[in-house]
């Protein structure tokens, strides 16, 4: 049976500033990134003629260089989790430039060793651990009857890995099958989480695999999308006395850098030549493009990741895009980029639906 409690609503994206780094702060770095948090407003200052010019983007909600991490979870991320534990399926990108904070903001900050394996979080605790956090508060509060499950996938030039993995799995390529309308990918493991102490000890096996086959496959973190997904079944009666399985998912996706990709899509001549296209990018904003201007083919079989999170875009599932990116004259072009493209995903429309199973 599926109930549908809500009309379409638009992909909420939400705007994040990093701080300068102490080189930047020493190199007496020029900062052009203006954000007001009240207004939701950020602006990119640049010199036109000796002409000093801005332009400002509106968005969902704006995080300055000094907003922490508790601080944008509570306001951005708290709401989302609530409604994955009423049972529908939401998703959370982070989109940006290397070196802008996706990693940062989903997973944190680097932690002392040992720091974390007690369950506490950390003031740089990121999305991934406070979600963790948040669901086994609220399901201990209500003394429901659940499981938590986990698992971390990897897709690097269209290969899936399981971050996960032990044993002959370890390398094994994952292949996505069709079953019945929906994505699977074969041989994924799901890890039962019994508390939120274990998550660290998930995110740091993930994160120790992703590190070995960088230095062994020589591969580029920046150009690699990494896909965390926890599923929550609760168990419960509803009004009328009826038993219900509830089925909540949550998708906190890391994306690869987003230079290379501009904003229409289109690939760069010079990431061309080098061969650094990133198919996934590539079809994900091809995605955007098709879904914004409501034309009749959108593309998501084209790539691995539009496969995989279709339903998060255009789709049942609540999504909501984290852009990153930083305060620095440098990186001020592929800024622009990026606050172009986030804008325009604010214009996608999803139409969230809890699916509730009655237990037979
Ligand atoms: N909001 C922030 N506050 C403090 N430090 C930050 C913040 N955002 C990023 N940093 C720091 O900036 C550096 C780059 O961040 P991070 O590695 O998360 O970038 P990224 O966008 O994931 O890059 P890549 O695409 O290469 O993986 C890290 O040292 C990180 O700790």
């Amino acid at each position: 049976m599926a109930s549908s409690r809500n009309g379409a609503v638009n992909v909420q994206v939400i705007l994040r500033c990093r701080p300068l780094s102490k080189e930047e702060v020493a190199n007496g770095t020029h900062q052009v990134i203006t954000c007001n948090e009240r207004a939701r407003e950020v602006t990119v200052s640049h010199n036109v003629g000796g002409k000093q010019l801005g332009r400002s983007f509106h968005f969902d909600k704006v995080f300055d260089p000094d907003s922490g991490q508790a601080k944008l979870y509570r306001m951005a991320i708290k709401p989302i989790v609530e409604e994955v534990l009423e049972g529908f399926n939401c998703t959370i990108f982070a989109y940006g430039q290397t070196g802008t904070g996706k990693t940062y903001t989903m997973e944190g900050g680097p932690r002392n060793s040992g720091e974390g394996s007690s369950g506490e979080l950390s003031d740089e605790a990121g999305v991934i651990p406070r979600a963790i956090h948040q669901i086994f508060s609220i399901l201990d509060e209500n003394d429901a009857e659940y499981t938590v499950k986990c698992s971390f996938l990897e897709l690097y030039n269209e290969e899936t890995t399981d971050l996960l993995a032990v044993g002959d799995a370890v390398d094994q390529k994952l292949k996505m099958l069709e079953d019945n309308g929906r994505v699977v990918v074969q041989g994924l493991e799901e890890i039962i989480v019994k508390n939120k102490v274990d998550i660290y000890a998930l995110l740091d096996r993930g994160s120790a695999k992703r590190r070995t086959a960088e230095t062994l496959l020589n591969k580029q973190s920046s150009r690699s999308h990494s896909v965390f997904c926890v599923t929550v079944h609760m168990r419960e009666v509803s009004a009328e006395g009826e038993e219900v399985i509830k089925t909540g998912k949550l998708y906190l996706v890391d994306l690869a850098g987003s230079e290379n990709v501009n904003r229409s899509g289109a690939v760069d001549a010079r990431a061309k030549e080098a061969g650094l296209i990133n198919k996934s990018l590539l079809t994900l904003g091809r995605v955007i493009t098709a879904l914004v201007e409501k034309s009749p083919h959108v593309p998501y079989r084209d790539s691995k990741l539009t496969r995989l999170l279709r339903d998060s875009l255009g789709g049942r599932t609540k999504t909501c895009v984290i852009a990153t990116i930083a305060p620095t004259v440098q990186c001020q072009e592929e800024t622009l980029s990026t606050l172009d493209y986030a804008h325009r995903a604010k214009n996608i429309r999803n139409r969230p639906e809890v699916p509730t199973t009655p237990v037979l």
